[in-house]
């Protein structure tokens, strides 16, 4: 019987389940009691998480489609993808800036709806190309809103150009800023941004705080015949207040990778099937880098680019039995776990205690065998999530 099972949601890159040892791991879309799952867009907030889960690997970037305080709660330890699509996103991006300013959907779809014989057609393309005559993307200022992995690299891309750039970000890493071109102007605030902008890009997460950020007053406040690109998650604008910008002319066009009914019918909006992270190598990428640290977790309780988790590594100690421990960020965890090995007389080799926020992590190397009866003791310590014995 395997050791691990992986529960799999969307098109997982072969790469990437190829990471898992069939000798070791069980990996399908049907294990109904999986240590792991990994997924990509799938909505998980509508279904019960099994008890039996301790990890979900998401195979991108967005986390908005799992329950994570739920899984915080729980201690179930959510991975994602940072940058591994991003390259993927700027490219759609840049294509999508030229799609809007060239109006190149409508002058596409003019041309084949054009009926008669060659002679005919030419006629027709140089009577009607006046139509979709549009604007050059150089000496244009583009507003790129969240300057992380994929904003970044729009910001950097769209410089190379020869567009003008703002950035808005009030949580900038330090990496990200080093990463940034220096020639790009910061934005005090969002409002700042969108006043003076011909484009503006959205690459921050949604959560509550974005939620429904781009407003009608937002809209309002933009420049006339700005272009909006939305390739981050449709919750992010008010879309009847988009869809009245586009009406009045506010706006000269929304560009989304997020289609509903009322945009994909709009003249101004261009829409695609959420084809951001949509290549090749953005796949592979993602299921990958997804596959390894889930592995890793599993293996060894290792955690590398969680959403909800320290980040925790330790290497492991000759002779020991390893024990993962998520817990709440409170005093005297530490010493009521090594209480309960101390009581049965084993002796910890090394030790790793990690916290973000209110939640915390300990990884112990304890010398020689250690018992689930230990593991027991240690779940029943007041503010421990979940506790596991890796031989
Ligand atoms: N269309 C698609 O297929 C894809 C969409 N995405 C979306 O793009 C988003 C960004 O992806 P990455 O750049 O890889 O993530 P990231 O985590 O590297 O960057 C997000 C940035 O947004 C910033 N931010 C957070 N709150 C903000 C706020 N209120 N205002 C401005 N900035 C804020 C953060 O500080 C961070 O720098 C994802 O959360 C996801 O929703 C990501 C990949 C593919
Ligand atoms: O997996 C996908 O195609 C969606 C990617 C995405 O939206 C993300 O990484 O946040």
């Amino acid at each position: 019987m395997a050791e691990f099972k992986i529960r799999t949601y969307n098109n997982i890159a072969i790469a990437g389940l190829e990471r898992f040892p069939r000798d070791r791991y069980e990996v399908a879309s049907e294990i109904q009691h999986p240590d792991a799952i990994i997924l990509r867009s799938h909505n998980l907030h509508d279904e019960p998480l099994p008890e039996t889960v301790k990890a979900i690997g998401r195979a991108g970037a967005g986390v908005n489609n799992i329950p994570v305080a739920e899984c915080s709660r729980r201690g179930i330890v959510v991975f994602n993808t940072p940058g591994a699509n991003a390259n993927a996103v700027k490219e759609l991006v840049i294509a999508a800036m030229l799609l809007a300013a060239r109006n190149i959907c409508q002058g596409w779809d003019y041309v084949r709806h054009l009926e008669g014989d060659d002679h005919q057609i030419h006629k027709q393309v140089e009577a009607g190309k006046k139509r979709f005559a549009g604007f050059e993307l150089a000496g244009k200022m583009l507003g790129v809103v969240g300057l992380g992995a994929i904003g970044v690299r729009v910001a950097n891309k769209a410089l190379a150009l020869g567009m003008n750039v703002s950035g808005y970000d009030p949580y900038v890493t330090v990496e990200r800023a080093w990463q940034l071109s220096s020639s790009v102007i910061q934005a005090s605030s969002l409002d700042e941004l969108l006043g003076i902008c011909d484009f503006v890009t959205l690459h921050m997460p949604l959560t509550d705080q974005t939620r429904g950020c781009i407003d009608q007053g937002r809209l309002a406040s933009m420049k006339d015949g700005a272009v909006l690109l939305n390739f981050s998650r449709g919750g992010l604008v008010d879309e009847a207040a988009v869809l009245a910008a586009l009406d009045a002319g506010k706006l000269h066009a929304y560009v989304t990778d997020f289609p509903t009914n009322a945009l994909k019918r709009h003249p101004k909006a261009i829409c695609l099937p959420h084809l951001g992270a949509s290549t090749r190598e953005a796949e592979e990428n993602c299921a990958v880098m997804v596959a390894d640290q889930l592995r890793d977790f599993l293996e060894n309780g290792n955690i590398r680019h969680s959403v909800n988790f320290p980040e925790a590594v330790m290497t492991r100690a000759p002779g020991t039995t390893r024990l993962s421990i998520p817990h709440a960020n409170v005093p005297a965890m530490v010493s009521q776990i090594s209480a309960c090995l101390g009581e049965k007389g084993i002796n910890i080799v090394e030790l790793l205690n990690k916290s973000r926020g209110e939640i915390a992590y300990t990884l112990i190397d304890a010398e020689g065998e250690v018992g689930e009866d230990v593991v027991d003791a240690i779940r029943t310590i007041d503010g421990v999530l979940a506790a596991r014995r890796i031989p």
